[in-house]
């Protein structure tokens, strides 16, 4: 079941405000696993990480190799630029690991609407079941909610059954009140998952952007009863690193959201360290 478009709400976008420090307060609230916790936990971020490349020398062979290692390991999915998307099916159809890839202008997104729009209907066409768009950061930090608001059900309107996972850039965004409400507008429009950064920005995943993106969650959760994903994804690199949002994301929104259906790492280096860190099977 994929996500709906809900009408643009701009009283609710205006009454969300998060202060840094609260957004501080919550993060030392938080604490990782450790001993046999931490080795589950582990094992949850192994399973809901989306094994990534997406570079400019990316190859067949390299994308092939890589989705090979993907079903080795049990991850979600592999992302892949669209061009790539036919070589990662090969290795991955009817195997359960997912093939996303990214669109509408990654990963700027600020390719014209209409270009964006048929790129994401060519990689549903291509056959990824997962689409991560760009937002278009101008939208949020000029604050033109509704802007945004319709861009993203475009998406979501072209994107068919297919999952469709927002990146906010949360990095180029900054300020917690503006990433919560841009969260909040890509949920309205129809989200599966909110996800945190393309990897490309100077600032990629946070945990401090991670709290306002889970604040919206929370908040659309309680009011609808739905529950969308959190994607966290750019420069996260070690196993530590990943303890450290699977529990916040304990703390901010409870053990149901990890899953794969709920929670993601979007990562190129991560299970390195992952599997270092887990006992032999
Ligand atoms: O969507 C996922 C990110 O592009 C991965 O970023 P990364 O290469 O820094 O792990």
């Amino acid at each position: 079941m994929t996500a709906r478009v809900t009408p643009f709400d701009a009283a609710w976008i205006e009454r969300t405000v998060l202060a840094p420090a609260i957004v501080a307060r919550r993060i030392a609230a938080m604490a990782p696993a450790t001993g046999e916790g931490a080795v589950a936990d582990l094992r949850i971020a192994l399973a809901a990480t989306d094994l990534t490349t997406l570079q400019g020398d990316d190859t067949e062979d390299r994308v092939r190799a890589l989705a090979e290692r993907a079903r080795a390991l049990g991850t979600a999915a592999v992302c892949v630029y669209p061009a790539m998307v036919p070589a990662a099916l090969e290795v991955l159809g009817g195997s359960g690991v997912a093939v996303a890839t990214v669109a509408a202008g990654f990963p700027h997104g600020l390719s014209p609407l209409s270009t964006r729009i048929a790129e994401v209907a060519a990689c549903v066409a291509l056959g990824a079941t997962e689409i991560d768009i760009v937002i278009r950061r101008g939208h949020a930090l000029t604050g033109n909610w509704q802007a945004l608001h319709d861009e993203v059900a475009a998406f979501r309107a072209a994107c068919g059954p297919a999952h469709l996972k927002t990146i906010l850039a949360t990095g180029e965004l900054a300020d917690p009140t503006i990433i919560a409400r841009a969260a909040l507008v890509c949920i309205m429009a129809g989200a599966d998952f909110v996800k945190t950064s393309t990897g490309k920005e100077a600032v990629n995943a946070t945990v401090e952007a991670g709290v306002a993106m889970m604040a919206a969650i929370a908040d659309w959760h309680e009011v609808t009863g739905a529950r969308v994903g959190f994607k966290a994804a750019g420069g996260i690199a070690t196993a530590d690193e990943a303890l450290r949002w699977i529990a916040l994301a304990r703390h901010e929104l409870g053990e149901a959201w990890l899953t794969p259906a709920l929670f993601r790492f979007g990562a190129s280096r991560l299970v390195d360290d992952i599997v270092a860190r887990l006992p032999a099977a």
